[in-house]
């Protein structure tokens, strides 16, 4: 017996959305150089290593408002709004994922990697990515099904499935507690011992996480970001035909991820890597309640 057909509302592509967020990633990135050289006025969140300036909270609010405008029903997360206070909280309605600036401390001390990072979820599935490294002038982005792009032309992982020819990616980040310094000094010791290639650090996981994207890295990971500075990137990394993980199942909210050009690249990061505990962003188990998966 065969289901009586029925017809599908046309799928949603988001298209219009994806367009409209890279006009205004175009516009920010424009905000952000103009400050870059500037003296800035650098205030800490929760750590010494965790900074903010008025450019990111002007550069948050201009975007947020002008979606606002354009699409009134649609939701946000944005970095600077949720330590401002306002809730974080992932539900199925549209919902934009902004990072204004990725890489303050390097926009603070002029270390020319920045990116402005904007994800869209829908029903907690990523849509759309657009990462935009600033100084570089790289305009990164995928559309879920569609392939990654840099500046428009289509990007490949490395496919590299030895973890010894790897170069790989990771950051510190801004805690400075003993666990989670001992916990990340002591894994990137254990990558050098394997051996890889090499480990490298740009300073904005958006943009770093870009690299696997491209091939130049073939790994990355991250124990204690937050979802805005990898929701975008993350599909980036999965449309280029990447591997996006956590110890488990990829999920945004964990604050632990690994990107990698094969799994068993991935799988040798996570047998290798020890992850300190971080309070998730938001939701409890892994897709549920605020969860969210690519
Ligand atoms: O604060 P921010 O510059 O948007 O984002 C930070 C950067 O991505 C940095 O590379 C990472 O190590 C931190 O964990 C993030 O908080
Ligand atoms: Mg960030
Ligand atoms: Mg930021």
């Amino acid at each position: 017996l065969h289901a009586p057909r029925t017809p599908h509302a046309a799928m949603a592509d988001w298209t219009d959305c994806l367009d409209f967020g890279i006009s205004l990633a175009k516009q920010a990135s424009e905000a952000v150089l103009t400050a870059f050289n500037r003296q800035k006025e650098v205030k800490l969140k929760s750590s010494p290593a965790d900074l903010v300036t008025e450019t990111d909270q002007r550069v948050e609010k201009m975007l947020i408002s002008a979606i606002r405008k354009r699409y009134p029903q649609h939701r946000f997360i944005g970095e600077e709004s949720v330590a401002a206070g306002e809730p974080l909280e992932l539900t199925d309605r549209p919902t934009w994922i902004i990072d204004p600036i990725d890489g303050t401390v390097n926009f603070v001390h002029r270390f020319p990697f920045v990116a402005i990072s904007i994800a869209f979820t829908v029903n907690k599935q990523t849509e759309f990515g657009i990462v935009y490294s600033c100084v570089e002038d790289k305009l990164f982005h995928a559309q879920r099904g569609r392939g990654a792009f840099l500046n428009g032309e289509p990007l490949h992982v490395s496919g590299q499935e030895d973890i010894s020819r790897c170069v790989v990616v990771t950051e510190i980040g801004a805690e400075r507690d003993d666990l989670a310094l001992s916990t990340l000094t002591s894994n990137i010791f254990r990558l050098l011992k394997l051996p890889v290639h090499g480990v490298r650090a740009l300073g904005t996981a958006a943009v770093d996480m870009c690299q696997v994207a491209t091939g130049g890295a073939d790994a990355y990971y991250h124990i204690g970001m937050h979802c805005w500075d990898i929701a975008a990137s993350a599909i980036i990394v999965k449309e280029a035909g990447g591997v996006v993980t956590d110890t488990d199942e990829f999920d945004m909210m964990s604050r632990r991820v690994i990107a990698a050009s094969s799994s068993s690249v991935a799988n040798r990061i996570s047998q290798v890597v020890r992850a300190f505990p971080c309070r998730r962003d938001c939701g409890g188990a892994p897709g549920a309640n605020g969860g969210a998966a690519l």
